[in-house]
């Protein structure tokens, strides 16, 4: 087996695990696996796990890196977290309770329903770099909050939203000059206290039906700006996520599920390894 294929309420990612596949990840070879029509197909890439990997000794969070479909790495995936959290309950018979590691750092993670697909992530502290701060792109006037929850995001509450216009914004904020690292761009609109719609423009991978940072990140934000409560149903053109935030630590949950896993053709293969 060399890659399992997940999805997260639409989001999908290829496992591809170091033990069972001596995958380089170059940008290229990233960019070719993730590529819906020469490739396998996905928004990223799972690889893991790496180092130290013994259900024993769960105390020791489990590793892994994580890329965008354009061959980028990237801090933090929360739907990618959830994910791989059931790759480990599924192929290293981890038990409910562990904990990953990736470049943000560790976070705990909870699997309460293996059969349906039900993690539960502890994802940190939001760190709000900007509120509420007029920002011009795409010739519109916006008002952005920018949200670092591991990686980076831009949120911009507005009164509709649609997956054309995030299209047209996310690259426009993601990419603009003043934000050098990139973002991760949300559009929401606020549909009560308790819960939110978002568009998602990804850092890496474009317009996505779910992410859970971007989740997140959209709750943190709002909540800052008084607009809803401590919890909060995230809305995603490919299905919801809850977020629950207490004392500034925030609790993801969400679904994930496997779809399918493979081997590589051998003439693909080379074409990885010549990547
Ligand atoms: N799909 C991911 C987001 C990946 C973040 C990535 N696009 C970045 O460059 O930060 C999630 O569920 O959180």
């Amino acid at each position: 087996m060399d890659f399992v294929k997940y999805q997260a309420l639409g989001n999908d990612y290829l496992v591809v695990d170091p033990r069972l596949t001596g995958f380089e990840p170059t940008p290229e070879a990233v960019r070719l696996l993730c590529d819906r029509h020469f490739g396998v197909g996905a928004d990223g890439v799972l690889l893991g796990p790496i180092g130290p990997c013994d259900p024993g000794a769960v105390q020791d969070p489990v590793r892994l890196r994580i890329f965008n479909s354009d061959g980028s790495e990237c801090e933090k995936s929360g739907n990618g977290l959830r994910m791989f959290a059931l790759y480990l309950t599924e192929h290293y018979r981890y038990p409910a309770r562990f904990a990953l590691r990736t470049i943000a750092g560790t976070a705990p993670v909870g699997v309460l329903d293996p059969i349906a697909g039900v993690v539960e992530v502890g994802m940190g502290k939001a760190r709000l770099t900007a509120v509420d701060e007029a920002f011009t792109a795409g010739g519109r006037e916006l008002r952005v909050t920018r949200v670092d929850v591991g990686n980076p995001h831009a949120v911009v509450p507005l009164a509709e939203i649609s997956p054309e216009l995030a299209r047209e914004l996310g690259p426009a904020i993601g990419r603009h000059p003043s934000l050098p690292e990139g973002s991760n761009v949300q559009l929401v609109r606020v549909l009560g206290r308790g819960a939110i719609e978002i568009e998602i423009w990804e850092r890496g991978a474009g317009y996505t039906l779910a992410s859970g940072s971007s989740g997140c990140a959209a709750a943190a934000a709002v909540r800052t700006l008084g607009l809803v409560g401590d919890t909060v149903e995230v809305r995603m053109p490919g299905g919801a996520i809850e977020i629950r935030i207490e004392d500034d630590e925030i609790t993801m949950t969400g679904t994930a599920r496997p779809v399918a896993s493979g081997r590589f053709a051998p003439a693909f293969r080379a074409a990885l390894d010549g990547c």
